[in-house]
């Protein structure tokens, strides 16, 4: 049997509308499923437990944004039985989606669940008993997803649809005061001193952001995380270069340095923030290990 979670809330009410046409698809073909829709942060997460322990669900089907996908992931890794993902995009960034090539058409997506044809497993960035399902970001990024998360523009920008914005602006706030600084990163066992460190960000997926291609050569299921580090560079040079972030011609900038690693750790001078999925996870030092293999998605 198929579950659903369903954030309507999700893309500024995007998702409440996604759900209305998936359940007219779902009623027509007679799919037998359970649903059970969100009212707050953190729910997902608990609603997908339920759903894996009481109805026996073995395939959760997240409605809405990333951050419904990260709560329903870390539900699945919580319950620990056997139960695949599935994705109907309805939020306002959908990293997730683009990054695994998902339809944004909800028709087409739960077409493509049902059909099981694409299942794939993916790996997991586990962190401080958590996990990541996208990316784990540490210093500048951390700083940006708690502006943009706390910043009441976010809700106004998504209700014009221009939700990209409010994490562009996000940027350009943080960029004005933050203040890098030195840091220690043990990958595999390999020390790496790093001095002026902007952002160290642990990708699964190229997708950032919203958009932003941050590890252009991230791979769900290779076993390994891409680490992109941004260090030694002036404050004006961050800001012109920023844009090449959308193409990902940054990774030819000569500040931007590529890491690949299955365990990671992340010391500096001074706590830095570190984000899981656009949620603030923690601050450094923190360790992050690729768990992989270890989630079955309906690619
Ligand atoms: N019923 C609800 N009302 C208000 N907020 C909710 C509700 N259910 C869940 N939430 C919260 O909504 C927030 C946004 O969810 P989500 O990340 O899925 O969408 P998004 O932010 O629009 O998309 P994206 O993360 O892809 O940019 C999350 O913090 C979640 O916890």
């Amino acid at each position: 049997m198929i579950g659903f979670v369903v954030n309507p809330a999700a893309g500024n009410g995007k998702g409440e509308k996604v759900w209305n046409s998936l359940e007219s698809i779902l009623r027509q073909q007679g799919v037998v499923y359970r649903v059970r829709r969100t009212s707050s942060e953190g729910e997902a997460e608990t609603l997908a437990i339920e759903l894996i322990e009481k109805e026996e669900v073995k395939m959760i089907v997240a409605v809405g944004g990333d951050g419904t996908v990260s709560e329903v992931v870390n539900g699945i890794y919580e319950a620990g039985k056997e139960c695949t993902l599935g994705h109907v995009p309805a939020g306002s960034g959908n990293d997730f989606a683009r990054g695994h090539g998902l339809p944004k058409d909800p028709a087409q997506a739960i077409e493509r669940i049902l059909s099981k044809t694409r299942e794939k497993c993916i790996d997991l960035l586990k962190i401080n008993g958590r996990v990541a399902v996208n990316s784990v970001g540490a210093g500048f990024d951390g700083q940006v997803a708690k502006t943009t998360n706390e910043a009441g523009y976010k809700k106004w920008l998504n209700r014009l649809r221009l939700g990209k914005l409010a994490y562009i602006w996000s940027v350009i706030r943080v960029l004005c005061t933050y203040c890098p600084c030195d840091v220690t990163l043990l990958i595999d066992g390999q020390v790496h001193q790093m001095k002026r460190i902007w952002l160290i960000a642990i990708a699964n997926i190229p997708n950032y952001g919203g958009g932003m291609l941050i590890c252009p050569q991230a791979l769900p299921d290779d076993g390994v995380a891409e680490i992109c580090v941004v260090q030694n560079v002036t404050r004006l040079g961050l800001l012109f270069a920023f844009p090449r972030i959308f193409t990902g011609a940054h990774v030819d900038h000569p500040n931007v340095v590529f890491l690949r690693g299955r365990q990671i750790t992340i010391e500096s001078e001074q706590p830095l923030l570190v984000h899981a999925d656009g949620e603030m996870a923690a601050q450094t030092p923190i360790y992050v290990e690729i768990e992989a293999g270890k989630l079955r998605i309906c690619g």
